[in-house]
């Protein structure tokens, strides 16, 4: 395996340990290598000395004290070169051949972990080096394009480099044992999928939130935003599970022609979609925490957004006059990934409710992260006199099945991909199909330069104009508590 950007900040955060876990668990075939490259000018051994530093703070300690991740470290090795220079292709070419003692090495994996900009530069230098050989694989990172017209570009450079099924690009939410148990979740038994349509479901919304501002990486997102950074993959992606048809036979082919489907039947967003069914904001400073325009690497006068909520509507028999709302943020009250499917209201109320709140509806969470699990809403009798009605939860934890396995997203798409299995991997037409629904906001914001921005004070929900998008259909946020310890204490703000 090829990591390039093996310096920075994925590499070492997310590969490396991904890497580690599959090794301890005797998931990585005999005798693997890992060559980092980067412009830093390690050699093998300090390349290693960093990373085991670097992975103290990422692997439990006892990881350590068993002394396999040195054994592990030993199968690291590291080349300093330049990705965007063709010439230090040349060096990369040699050292693979003394790496794996064959004059023409074949079966590698590269994993672009470097900046976007190099993800069309590398697969061209590789073809010129001539090690874009026939069973080489390529993981390659989001953001796949900037917009429509530079992700064609990047399509057609790796289809000219390499053949589809070696080209794996990765959305590590579709790594997520959660987000898989959708589909599980929904196909896997016979009683929900009868409601799951319009007939039934009256919204749904998708929240995949953080407490985070932008970290280190203002000049990375300067440039991007939450539309590029987390709606135009992500969270398209759950909506695309959420809404997919059951394919026939669950393979890599079928699967992915179903996510198509789902895309290329999204609305296409109209002018009033444009004004009035997306609202964007960005983080302000509050007391204690600085402002995203105070961040450093940040214009002060940027118009980036760090938070997005808009409406979708999926025209298909099953999904017409659903929305669908979803929103992304950074710097809000928790970290929480979950899907909330509202179902429709009974059409009659015979009975009181305690307190005089009558939630009528079912309410069906998937909470992908954290204190993963499924929790179901529904009315039942206030014990004693009367019939007054209160919402309880039902729910299931996955702490209850013994808690998700180790390692995370990336150590299930790493090890995907070495066995060959796409499945979990975005495919070239639908980055095409998603960015054709999304490239019209990211125009519309270039033309409408006054377009509102809205500010929302860092560990807010964001600006309440997202409150009233959802309003016009009678629906609002389900805003989880910030203490997601126990699925007992789910709450609504
Ligand atoms: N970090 C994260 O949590 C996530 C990142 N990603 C994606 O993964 C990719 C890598 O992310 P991240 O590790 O944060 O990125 P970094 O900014 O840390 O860059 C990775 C490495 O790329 C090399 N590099 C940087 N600029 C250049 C350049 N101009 N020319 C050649 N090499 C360069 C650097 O190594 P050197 O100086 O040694 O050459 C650097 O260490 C990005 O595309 C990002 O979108 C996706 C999901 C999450
Ligand atoms: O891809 C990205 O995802 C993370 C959030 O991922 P999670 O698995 O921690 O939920 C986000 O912070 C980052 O900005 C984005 O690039």
């Amino acid at each position: 395996m090829i990591i390039f950007g093996a310096s920075g900040d994925l590499t070492k955060r997310k590969l490396i340990p991904a890497l580690y876990n599959l090794y301890k668990d005797n998931r990585l075939p005999e005798g693997f290598a890992v060559l980092g490259i980067g412009r830093t000018g390690y050699r093998d051994d300090t390349y290693r000395t960093y990373i085991r530093t670097e992975m103290e703070r990422f692997v439990a300690s006892e990881e350590h004290a068993g002394g396999r991740m040195t054994d592990f470290c030993n199968h690291l090795y590291y080349l300093s070169l330049n990705p965007a220079e063709a010439a230090d292709y040349g060096n990369l070419d040699a050292r693979l051949r003394e790496l794996t003692g064959e004059q023409e090495p074949d079966g590698m994996l590269y994993y672009l972990a470097t900046p976007p900009s190099l993800y069309g530069v590398i697969p061209l230098h590789l073809k010129t080096a001539r090690l874009n050989r026939p069973h080489t694989r390529i993981i390659v990172e989001k953001p796949f394009g900037y917009d429509l017209e530079s992700a064609r570009e990047l399509n057609r450079i790796y289809a000219s480099v390499f053949e589809e099924h070696q080209i794996y690009r990765i959305d590590h939410f579709l790594g997520k044992e959660t987000a898989q148990n959708i589909l599980a979740f929904r196909f896997a038994n016979g009683i929900f999928e009868p409601l799951w349509n319009r007939n039934y479901i009256d919204y749904v919304e998708i929240t995949a939130v953080e407490n985070l501002g932008i970290e280190q990486r203002g000049g990375f997102y300067e440039g991007t935003g939450a539309l590029r950074d987390m709606v135009q993959n992500h969270l398209i992606q759950l909506v695309a599970l959420t809404a997919m048809e059951p394919p026939a036979v669950f393979n890599a082919d079928n699967f992915r022609n179903e996510v198509v489907k789902v895309y290329e039947s999204l609305s296409p967003l109209t002018e009033e979609d444009l004004n009035e069914h997306i609202v964007r904001g960005q983080y302000t400073a509050s007391a204690t925490k600085p402002g995203y325009r105070e961040e450093k690497n940040v214009a002060s006068d940027s118009r980036t957004e760090t938070y997005i909520a808009m409406k979708i509507g999926i025209d298909n028999w099953r999904w017409s006059g659903v929305p669908f709302y979803i929103r992304t943020g950074k710097q809000m009250p928790t970290k929480v990934t979950e899907i909330v499917v509202h179902f429709r209201e009974t059409p009659h109320q015979m009975f009181r409710c305690e307190g005089g709140h009558c939630p009528r509806a079912n309410k069906l969470i998937l909470r992908l992260q954290p204190n993963e699990g499924i929790v179901l809403k529904f009315g039942m009798k206030v014990p004693g006199p009367g019939f007054d009605v209160k919402q309880v939860m039902m729910d299931f934890s996955y702490s209850d099945l013994g808690g998700l396995p180790a390692g995370d997203a990336y150590a299930r798409l790493i090890e995907d991909c070495i066995q060959g299995d796409q499945t979990l991997f975005t495919r070239s037409d639908a980055v095409d199909a998603s960015w054709r629904f999304f490239n019209p906001v990211l125009k519309y914001w270039q033309e409408h330069p006054d377009a509102p921005l809205y500010g929302y004070p860092v560990g807010t929900w964001g600006p309440l104009e997202s409150e009233a998008m959802m309003r016009e259909h009678g629906a609002e946020w389900t805003n989880p508590c910030k203490n997601l310890t126990n699925t007992d204490e789910y709450c609504e703000l």
